[in-house]
């Protein structure tokens, strides 16, 4: 198999061009094997891999591994790399092409292009995430691990949220997008949607007319978390069955909005 090193100027640069989002409709791109494997365990497809020369045998070890009849997607990845297909384009790079081509300095061996899927949130569970005009990526992606990690149903981006597709998004949600769906949408409809399915909307505020959380025990509930800068809008607030917030008996105006989240999602 050929190897693209940085002296192939030419295949580097297309490379690149494949890898610009002009070029990918419908993906996303994940760095990492751990991310990959997270991607295949989702059954996800994957349209092009980006591999450092030498980690070629692991990624075979890996995706065997995952192969199965009843992952499409898998099997299929598992065969073109036994095979050498050009249906998936697995292109073997050198260690600084790859992170030439990367979004962050380390890509731990491997970018791999997903296909983006139509992802669904009818709010029949009990406990989703509503996040309204979060602007830091690192703090949307660190919201949807925290709501993975506490067992929420789903997370819902609004307004003017981050674009979870981001590799900075990416990376700090760490694969739970692959394990809960995380879907935008406009406020109007989630706010409707979520009360309309019988969930409490329990929206974060520090106005005074808000409770402390520790006074709310909702069975089913939409938690929704505000701007870094303004916090949340006046349509949450109308909209709300309860407005909360978490005490804070030192001097600071607010928490950082993935630090008052993250406390919320394990106490409500
Ligand atoms: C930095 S704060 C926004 C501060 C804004 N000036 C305000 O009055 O809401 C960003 C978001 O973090 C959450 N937050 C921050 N501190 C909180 C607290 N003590 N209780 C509940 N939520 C909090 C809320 O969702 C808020 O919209």
């Amino acid at each position: 198999m050929e190897i693209i090193s940085a002296k192939d100027n030419k295949k580097v640069k297309a490379a690149r061009k494949l890898l610009t989002k002009k070029y990918r409709k419908n993906s996303y791109l994940i760095e990492g094997f751990h991310l990959l494997e997270e991607a295949l365990k989702a059954g996800r497809q994957v349209v092009q891999i980006f591999v450092e020369e030498g980690k070629l045998e692991k990624l075979g070890q890996m995706t065997a591994l995952f192969a199965d009849e009843n992952s499409h997607s898998l099997f299929e990845l598992e065969k073109m790399l036994t095979k050498n297909s050009d249906k998936l384009r697995i292109n073997v790079v050198t260690k600084d092409v790859l992170k030439s081509l990367a979004d962050s300095d380390s890509p731990q061996g491997l970018i791999a292009e997903v296909a983006k899927i139509e992802e669904w949130l009818d709010f029949s569970a009990a406990k989703y995430l509503l996040l309204e005009n979060v602007q830091d990526p690192g703090n949307v992606g660190t919201m949807v691990r925290t709501a993975d990690a506490a067992g929420f149903d789903g997370v819902c981006l609004l307004g003017e949220t981050a674009d979870p597709y981001s590799p900075k998004v990416m990376r700090s949600m760490q694969g739970s997008n692959f394990h809960l769906p995380v879907v935008k949408m406009s406020a109007e409809t989630a706010f409707a949607a979520a009360k309309k399915s019988g969930l409490s909307l329990l929206t974060t505020t520090l106005s005074a007319d808000s409770v402390s959380h520790k006074t709310v025990s909702p069975s089913r509930f939409a938690l929704v978390m505000g701007n870094e800068g303004a916090g949340v809008s006046d349509l949450a607030v109308e909209m709300a069955d309860q407005l909360v917030h978490i005490d804070m008996p030192g001097q600071a105006e607010s928490l950082n909005v993935g630090v008052a989240a993250g406390i919320l999602m394990f106490s409500l």
